[in-house]
């Protein structure tokens, strides 16, 4: 496979001509219209500098960036200026101009969902202070309660305590949103804390940042925000100010959901249903890799919208922020009784309800721990459990029982949940309007077994023909994902480029004629990210060491102190002209980390660091300690887990490689733009979903790409890369700030979700 370095030779000397075509080109170019711009809002020189100081001002103040930004565009037009250097300024002109046009549109877009947002909130304040944190004094007695739900309705539970299996009474009694006295006093109070925590989630909301500081105009003026009124009108004045110009489409259009008093449905409307989601990782508690992450951060976009929203994982070890809620219940695993018992915590509006269990216990750092038969056990308890969750978990004093209820189960080892429901209780006529949505985050790993552990589901015989499975790699075996994707009444992937390959033949590991069965409830949607964790503005692991948080206005400075803090604490020579390269995963097959070792010998022909971390399969680890024996003076790394290494390696690299075989999503190649660190991928999957190739001719894309799982294709992408980050600085730059002005954020794939989770409602 090294025979590749003469075709690489020749393909980098035509991309160096290529490039230094496009940019010799771009001189003779030359528009009056967007050279007026280079010239003042865009110059490189004394703009620059007065336009930093003031963005930190107007940065500060977050929505002012807004006004302030939307006078700039306005302004872009009017100015006659000549550039000193239209050859160096003309494709960053065009550049930004394509930006700033995008933006404006996202910004009219945001404008319009902030407005929504400020409704929401007002509507959701007296559930602030009523909803929460009362469970752990009621969970020992019997409690009548009525809360007003987020869903905008009251609910009255009466919940006994018992170690019998009670069926608790839950129910719907109406859907009365209107405040009394009392409540409208909490409700200021509120809504003054609400619209605190609003303009703060402003201000740390990178959105807003995505305007570099030399694009601010040198005669723009902060606006001051008028005092007297409350924070929230505030806040409608200012976007309201800005409908002047072409603003006040938007702002017109959003007009009539307001009117004062009248509490605003949720974002997601006549569409709030009680969501709970199980998974066997959720991130910060445990995380064994990608799947963790999600079932941290989707929940919390899904409550966002006004779901009432839960998550269900294991209890691995003591968490801090989980109380006991005094409940136990009895599951049979493999004809024992085992005893559950419920820990509940309710962070950023969802309630994480983990199950604590003699199975679970010391998993922490070794989640899919044990033997086959270990496993299996843990996760025909964990879904019996999850299964009964909504009734004997009262979350702030209200089981989410069993009506407008769905599910989310996740890969296979929570796949026994969509057949439990069915097979206990919906054959059973119990939990008639409870559905499942099973996500599939990697169809590799299915809960393959010899047939005849089928009895230990604990299922009824014919269920059988769910799991039974033929093909020519296994045999005829017990298939546990099969299983869940029958049995599940919609199903989701994390892209639509997975979707589409895990029904042929070479990405559905045997289950492609499945999937194409299933195909009609099948939908991909690409994750989200968590943008407060993974921001460099926030990032708790970039405040100490040398390292620094960073944003868009700071990320040449910013990337290159976090660069040199990672350099100095891998032992690597400190240098900022050399390419910085990071590798992060999961040591398995999927990684391609065997593409990476096949490159070295080439790659260690260049002037290249490489930080390596990753924890695994022992043949691949052992790899990768040998790899960093016989380079040390370039290849460093971490052969372990280490939450910290994976931010900071994030944020310090220069580019990052994914060479994965498959990818049904990929998270680190999403976090790696947000900080501005350039993805080389092979194109497939969530990685051809994210990763647009980059375009020297309209400067556009997000990194490169290769478009098959070869160590030639690799090297041929990542010599391109380093051709542009040493020669071609502007281009580099521009492929950080379109990485990072991207809403990465779990908002859209929310409102998608929440579009499967209704369909899955209203199906028979
Ligand atoms: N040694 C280490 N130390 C610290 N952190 C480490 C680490 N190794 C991996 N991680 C972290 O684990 C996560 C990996 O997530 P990915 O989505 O890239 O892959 P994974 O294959 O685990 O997830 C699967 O599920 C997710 C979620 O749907 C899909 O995106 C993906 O394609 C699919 O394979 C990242 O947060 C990464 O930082």
């Amino acid at each position: 496979s090294m025979g590749s370095a003469p075709f690489l030779v020749e393909a980098n000397a035509d991309y160096t001509l290529m490039m230094r075509m496009f940019h010799g080109r771009s001189l003779k170019l030359s528009s009056p219209k967007f050279g007026s711009v280079s010239g003042s809002s865009f110059g490189h020189s004394g703009a620059r500098g007065r336009g930093r100081g003031r963005v930190n001002h107007l940065c500060s103040r977050g929505l002012l960036c807004l006004v302030e930004n939307n006078k700039r565009i306005r302004a872009l037009g009017n100015d006659s200026g000549m550039s000193e250097e239209p050859e160096k300024t003309l494709q960053g002109t065009i550049e930004k101009s394509k930006q700033v046009l995008a933006l404006q549109k996202e910004l009219l877009q945001q404008i319009a969902e902030r407005k929504k947002l400020i409704n929401s909130i007002n509507s959701e304040i007296g559930l602030e202070a009523e909803g929460n944190g009362i469970s752990d004094e009621h969970s020992n007695e019997s409690l009548l309660s009525t809360v007003e739900n987020q869903n905008g309705g009251t609910v009255s539970s009466n919940y006994v305590r018992s170690n019998e299996k009670e069926i608790p009474d839950v129910s719907v009694l109406g859907i009365d949103r209107g405040f009394d006295k009392a409540e409208e006093d909490d409700k200021s109070l509120a809504e003054k804390a609400s619209a605190t925590q609003y303009l703060d989630e402003l201000l740390n909301s990178n959105r807003y940042e995505t305007i570099a500081p030399d694009t601010i105009a040198p005669d723009t003026v902060p606006i001051e925000i008028p005092s007297g009124t409350g924070p929230i009108n505030h806040v409608i004045e200012i976007l309201e100010g800005m409908s002047e110009s072409s603003l006040s489409e938007v702002a017109n259009k959003t007009d009539n959901v307001e009117s004062e008093g009248e509490k605003p449905p949720p974002l997601a409307g006549d569409n709030v249903m009680n969501v709970i989601l199980a998974a066997v990782e959720c991130a910060p508690w445990s995380k064994a890799g990608g799947l963790g992450d999600v079932a941290g951060s989707l929940p919390k976009a899904l409550a966002r919208r006004g779901h009432r929203v839960m998550v269900v994982a294991p209890r691995y070890s003591n968490y801090a922020e989980a109380q006991e809620i005094g409940v136990r219940k009895q599951y049979k695993v493999d004809g024992q009784d085992m005893e559950v018992t419920y820990y509940h915590a309710f962070i950023d509006g969802v309630d994480f309800v983990f199950l604590d269990s003699p199975n679970f216990r010391n998993l922490q750092n070794n989640v899919y721990g044990g033997n086959r038969m270990d496993i299996l056990k843990r996760m025909v308890l964990f879904c019996k459990a999850a299964a009964e969750v909504p009734w004997h978990v009262p979350c702030g004093g209200v089981c989410y029982g069993d009506g407008n209820l769905a599910f989310i189960a996740n890969d296979w080892h929570t796949a026994l949940l969509p057949v439990y429901l069915k097979a206990y209780y919906r054959d059973n006529g119990l939990m008639k309007f409870t559905r499942s949505v099973f996500v599939i985050h990697n169809i590799a790993h299915q809960g393959r077994g010899p047939l005849d552990e089928f009895r230990y589901t604990d299922l009824p015989e014919h269920y059988i023909d769910l799991f039974k499975f033929y093909d020519p790699v296994g045999g005829e075996h017990m298939n546990i994902f099969a299983a869940g994707i029958k049995a599940a009444d919609r199903i989701v992937t994390v892209s639509h480029g997975y979707a589409w390959e895990i029904k042929t033949s070479e990405g559905g590991w045997g289950l492609h004629g499945i999937m194409n069965e299933n195909d009609w409830k099948l939908r991909g949607i690409v994750n989200g990210i968590d943008t407060k964790d993974w921001n460099p503005k926030f990032d708790v692991h970039l405040t100490s060491n040398g390292y620094t948080n960073y944003s868009i206005e700071t990320l040449q400075s910013g990337k290159r102190q976090c660069k040199a803090a990672l350099q100095r604490e891998l032992g690597l020579p400190v240098r900022e002209d050399v390419p910085l390269l990071g590798f992060i995963g999961r040591l398995d097959h999927q990684k391609g980390i065997d593409l990476i070792a096949e490159a070295i010998p080439w790659l260690m022909g260049q002037d290249v660091q490489l930080a390596m971390l990753g924890t695994g399969r022992p043949d691949l680890e052992d790899m990768v300690k040998e790899l960093m024996a016989q380079h040390g003076d370039k290849i460093k790394g971490w052969v372990g887990f280490s939450v910290k290494m994976a931010h900071r390696i994030t944020a310090g690299a220069d580019i990052l490689l994914m060479p994965s075989r498959f990818e049904p999503c990929g998270l680190n190649q999403l976090y790696a733009m947000n900080y501005g660190t350039i993805p080389v991928v092979h194109a497939v999957g969530g990685l051809r979903d994210t990763v647009t190739p980059f375009n020297p001719f309209e400067e556009s894309g997000l990194g490169w790409t290769f478009d098959s799982a070869e160590t030639n294709k690799l090297i041929n992408s990542l010599g391109n890369c380093l051709m542009t980050f040493r020669q071609f600085k502007h281009s580099w730059e521009g492929l950080q700030r379109r990485g990072m002005m991207q809403d990465l954020s779990w908002d859209k794939a929310a409102e998608q979700y929440e579009e499967v989770l209704v369909a899955a409602k209203y199906q028979w």
